[in-house]
């Protein structure tokens, strides 16, 4: 694979699958298969599996089986393009995710560095080498989330990446103009997928392929349209990327910065406001959830301020 064919089309709005909960804690399948099929007819540009949002941290291996199975069984079925995260902060257990991973032929496979010491440069090469290898030529997106035991400058990312020919994405968190300067400078050659919620200003920038997007978890639909506008109208879609962010900032980043909810729990919270399926926001045990009241309340913020991304289809 050369530098210039290695930027894989993957691209574009992904949607992540939340686990629908039951009050005894148990994953609800038979929801889950409806919002999988829900995510097809929104005709988003692919579904994921096991991010963060997905609570791959929580889960036993016969329900990680048993949610790509679901993932891929129906994806297929439709045409719908689909990734499987094997992420794990364990690596045998990761390596044996993505084992498992493969027979099932998605378009990508995620995975994080482990992540409980954290891993010098060229630790972490060694183990996407090992992990290249299992992945028998599924081409592989490393996620690098902003809250990593290491978060990768662009500079490593580029060190660590560029001797894995697998690795052809990075999911990460994006920055400031320097961020975006060095990213272009070292990571020009890889896919990469920022913060649903800046994805007009990293591809404006020239930088972002796609996300993995929370703004798909408020709206799938309206987050496709609003990935598909960007193409053919970036000021247009920045104009409408200020308005989601003041929404997050002002609406549901307090959660996190003033309560200690996680990432997941907004994730669910937004997919409560936008009540397009039947995830609730509750989170396995440990972790707390945010009164799915909230979701009621903001629901009417959400549609004043951001109506583009509730509009029926045209
Ligand atoms: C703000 C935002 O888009 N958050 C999304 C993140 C980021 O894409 C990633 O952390 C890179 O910053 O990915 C997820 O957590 C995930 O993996 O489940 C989904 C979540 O909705």
């Amino acid at each position: 694979m050369t530098l210039q064919t290695r930027r894989h089309p993957i691209a574009g709005n992904w949607a992540t699958l939340l686990l629908p909960i039951a009050d005894d804690d148990s994953i609800d399948f038979t929801a889950l298969a409806r919002e999988i099929d829900i995510l097809i007819d929104a005709r988003v540009d692919g579904i994921y599996s096991n991010g963060t949002a997905g609570e791959f941290h929580n889960q036993t291996e016969a329900e990680y089986d048993r949610i790509q199975e679901m993932l891929a069984g129906r994806c297929q079925a439709a045409g719908m393009a689909f990734v499987i995260g094997a992420c794990q902060p364990d690596p045998v257990i990761m390596l044996a995710r993505l084992r498992r991973a493969v027979p099932l032929k998605p378009l990508a496979i995620q995975v994080i560095l482990p992540d409980w010491w954290p891993l010098t440069n060229q630790e972490a090469i060694d183990f996407l080498k090992r992990v290249s290898e299992a992945a028998d030529g599924i081409p592989l997106i490393l996620y690098n989330p902003p809250h990593a035991k290491r978060v990768l400058s662009p500079r490593d990312l580029s060190e660590v990446c560029r001797s894995c020919p697998s690795v052809v994405g990075i999911k990460l968190a994006d920055g400031d103009a320097e961020w975006y300067a060095e990213a272009r400078a070292h990571l020009s050659e890889f896919s990469l997928f920022v913060p649903g919620h800046h994805l007009a200003t990293g591809m404006n920038a020239g930088v972002a392929a796609g996300a993995f997007s929370n703004v798909a978890c408020l709206s799938p639909q309206g987050a496709q349209a609003w990935t598909d506008m960007m193409r053919t109208d970036i000021e247009a879609a920045l104009s409408i990327e200020k308005r989601i962010c003041a929404f997050m900032d002002d609406h549901v980043v307090p959660f996190r910065r003033d309560h200690g909810f996680s990432n997941a729990a907004l994730d669910k919270l937004l997919a409560a406001i936008g009540n397009w399926g039947p995830v609730g926001t509750r989170l396995r045990w440990p972790y707390r959830s945010i009164d799915g009241q909230n979701a009621e309340t903001l629901r009417e913020t959400a549609h004043a301020m951001i109506p583009e991304l509730f509009a029926p289809r045209r």
